[in-house]
């Protein structure tokens, strides 16, 4: 069986971060293996307590699982600050991970901060070169590229920045676009761009879309052979 790793928070509400992770991998048949970087206090009202890893703790959950289970893929959901990033940074270089899906988690969707201002230099230098995937939402491509997105020229302009930023694939999740009756994804491979659109579900309970999806990424990813992903 294929063996996946999420780097993430703890939701207790179970919806979104490492719950939403391991919950997925299982659907998609992969072994689901974690490292906490942060236990949250979460319900369907919000965000009630953020309480962070030691980056040391992060690196040893990291470091027991490499080094004897195997990680075929792994993804990075909410690292919280720049200590914990670097970390993550240097173990994936460490065991020469190459599957890493990155989520670059900000900001919970009832406006809680999952990850410090000033850490975002820190995701931008030492974990987007090491990223196969990365999939951020609408603000985050925001914040990644320092400008706003309002078209579909606009999504393409902030992949190609996200790219030369050195991550290899770059999927622009399209739900908060709440202004169109369709869920549309952007990704760019460096070379070509390919539009993904769904028909909008018209529904408040969101919570943990974007954990969801780039786990199921990571579960496929685990699945895939090499020379396969080398030309995606
Ligand atoms: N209402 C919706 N109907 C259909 N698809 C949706 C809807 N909302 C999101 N999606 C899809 O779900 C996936 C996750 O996108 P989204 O933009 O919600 O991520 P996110 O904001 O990072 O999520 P979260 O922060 O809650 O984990 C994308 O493929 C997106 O197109
Ligand atoms: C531990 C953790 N990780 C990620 C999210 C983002 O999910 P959402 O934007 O749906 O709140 C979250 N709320 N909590």
């Amino acid at each position: 069986m294929e063996k996946a790793l999420t780097i993430a928070g703890s939701d207790s509400g179970g919806g979104a971060g490492i719950q939403a992770d391991l919950k997925t991998f299982q659907e998609l048949k992969v072994f689901g293996m974690s490292a906490l970087t942060a236990v949250t206090a979460q319900n369907t009202l919000g965000v009630q307590g953020v309480f962070p890893m030691e980056a040391e703790v992060v690196a040893e959950q990291i470091q027991s699982v490499g080094e004897d289970i195997g990680v075929d893929a792994l993804k990075t959901g909410m690292l919280f600050n720049a200590e914990i990033i670097e970390t993550v940074a240097e173990k994936i270089k460490r065991f020469a991970w190459d599957k890493v899906v990155v989520d670059p988690v900000m900001i919970a969707k009832g406006g809680a901060p999952l990850l410090q201002q000033e850490a975002v230099s820190a995701l931008k230098n030492h974990l987007l070169p090491l990223c196969f995937v990365i999939t951020p939402n609408i603000p985050e491509a925001e914040v990644l590229t320092r400008m706003t997105i309002h078209s579909p020229d606009d999504k393409k302009e902030a992949a190609r920045r996200i790219h030369a930023l050195g991550a290899k694939n770059i999927v622009i999740k399209g739900g908060h676009d709440v202004n169109t009756n369709e869920a549309v994804d952007l990704l760019f491979n460096g070379a070509d761009f390919e539009f993904f659109s769904v028909p909008r579900i018209e529904t408040k309970n969101t919570h943990g879309t974007g954990c969801t999806f780039s786990a199921a990424i990571t579960a496929q990813l685990a699945k895939v052979y090499l020379y396969m992903t080398r030309y995606l």
